[in-house]
């Protein structure tokens, strides 16, 4: 994973900066600077005009002022669909770390923030249908080829097969002895093949390196001191846990244990069955000291939950809360939750998605109702105050939450 690691992060796409142009020649940058002279003063016509002659909309003003930004500091909603109509990214942050829709939101332009938030969920929605495309694309090839290898193999195993009678007839039997060692010795290439070219895990390197819970047991660290769950977290995981499990004695599901604390709470409704997925080994080791495999209830299956998804049974309450996946692994799961779920059950997630800016976060919300609603649920995000002091990130490498406002997701499964 990258040193930008996170919780529930979004794409990094989405946070970085693109360069200035380079290369350019002066007629180009001319024409560039007219551009952002005419977004900037709100000219629609000539901003059309320029755009169509050509004129470059990456260029970026001081404090990393995009176009986008001065056309919706000026309020100018027909410039800010001539650009995003140009291909200008609705994404880009400036050197503040301020999104179009902060701009949008600070200089009381309610129509363009609207137009700003549905312009990301149309592309964030177009851009996963199309790498879930891509991603099937390829891994349709590697099965054909896999097949391919695999037929290869087998009409190779069965000229040895017959290579090896005649060799039988024909020698002693010590030397046979040395033909069946070769060919024990020997990794068949299919099988090598599908190890190095299967679908990346996102949190691999996460997942294989040592892991920290703090001596108060208020953290829990990866070996670059990111926060992979903070204790100031346990007013949310409380009504996480209330959220799934609303009356005792229900079957409740938590993927990753983490410091605990939503298992915790969860034990305080006496579940009548309580499963847990964890997949980190050295989480996995601190459930087992803390007893965790004998509390009342508890099962755990240890294992990304990609890996054990097949052992899960009905439940009545679900929550999901892993690290270092993506939007799209949230997704994948979310797939998966209307075969596990009651009707009428609720599914809840740690809602991180793009948490350190509050217009991607918007976005995000917006997409994962959407998407959910598709696969049967009912969804609404209940808003509590989160009030988190600066202290709060002192020795972690950075923070990974950095909003005023937590949206925590109720999402019902309809009956159908
Ligand atoms: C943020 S913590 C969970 C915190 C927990 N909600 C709590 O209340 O303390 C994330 C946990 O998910 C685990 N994890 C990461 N990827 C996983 C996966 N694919 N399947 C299962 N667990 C995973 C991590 O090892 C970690 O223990």
């Amino acid at each position: 994973m990258s040193e930008d690691a996170q919780r529930n992060p979004v794409p990094e796409s989405n946070m970085v900066k693109t360069e200035e142009v380079i290369d350019a020649s002066a007629e180009e940058v001319a024409k560039s600077q007219a551009l952002m002279q005419a977004v900037a003063e709100g000219k629609v016509e000539a901003v059309e005009k320029l755009l169509k002659d050509g004129a470059n909309h990456s260029a970026r003003a001081a404090h990393g002022r995009t176009m986008l930004h001065f056309a919706t500091m000026t309020g100018s909603l027909p410039i800010v669909k001539l650009l995003l109509s140009y291909g200008h990214p609705w994404n880009l942050v400036d050197d503040d770390y301020k999104s179009v829709g902060d701009y949008a939101k600070s200089f009381n332009q309610p129509e363009i923030y609207d137009f700003l938030l549905e312009e990301g969920v149309r592309t964030e929605l177009l851009m996963g249908l199309m790498q879930r495309k891509l991603k099937m694309e390829l891994l349709e090839a590697q099965q054909d080829d896999d097949e391919e290898e695999e037929e290869g193999d087998q009409e190779d195993n069965e000229e040895k097969e017959e290579e090896k009678k005649d060799a039988k007839d024909a020698t002693t039997a010590s030397s046979e002895q040395e033909d069946q060692d070769t060919t024990v010795d020997e990794e068949p290439a299919s099988k090598k093949q599908k190890v190095e070219t299967l679908p990346e895990v996102p949190n691999a390197e996460y997942l294989a390196q040592p892991l920290q819970y703090t001596e108060d047991g208020d953290r829990l660290l990866d070996a670059e001191k990111n926060g992979v769950m903070m204790g100031w977290e346990l007013p949310l995981m409380i009504r996480h846990a209330e959220v799934i499990s609303p009356q005792k004695g229900l079957r409740v599901l938590n993927v990753g244990f983490g410091l605990g604390l939503v298992d915790t709470e969860l034990q305080k409704y006496s579940p009548s069955e309580h499963t847990i997925i964890e997949a980190h080994p050295d989480v996995y080791a601190h459930m087992i000291k803390q007893g965790w495999d004998k509390k009342p209830g508890v099962k755990i299956l240890f294992g990304r939950w990609q890996d054990v998804a097949d052992q899960l049974e009905i439940y009545d309450g679900i929550f999901f809360d892993t690290f270092g996946e993506f939007y799209e692994d949230l997704r994948a799961f979310h797939e998966i939750v209307p075969n596990h779920l009651e009707e009428g059950g609720i599914y809840s997630y740690f809602n991180g998605l793009g948490a350190t800016n509050q217009f991607f976060h918007a976005v995000y919300n917006r997409i994962s109702e959407l998407e959910l609603s598709e696969m049967g649920f009912t969804v609404e995000y209940e808003e509590m105050d989160i009030g988190l002091k600066e202290e709060e990130w002192n020795g972690v490498k950075r923070a990974y939450w950095t909003l005023d406002k937590y949206y925590l997701p109720i999402c019902r499964l309809d009956g159908f």
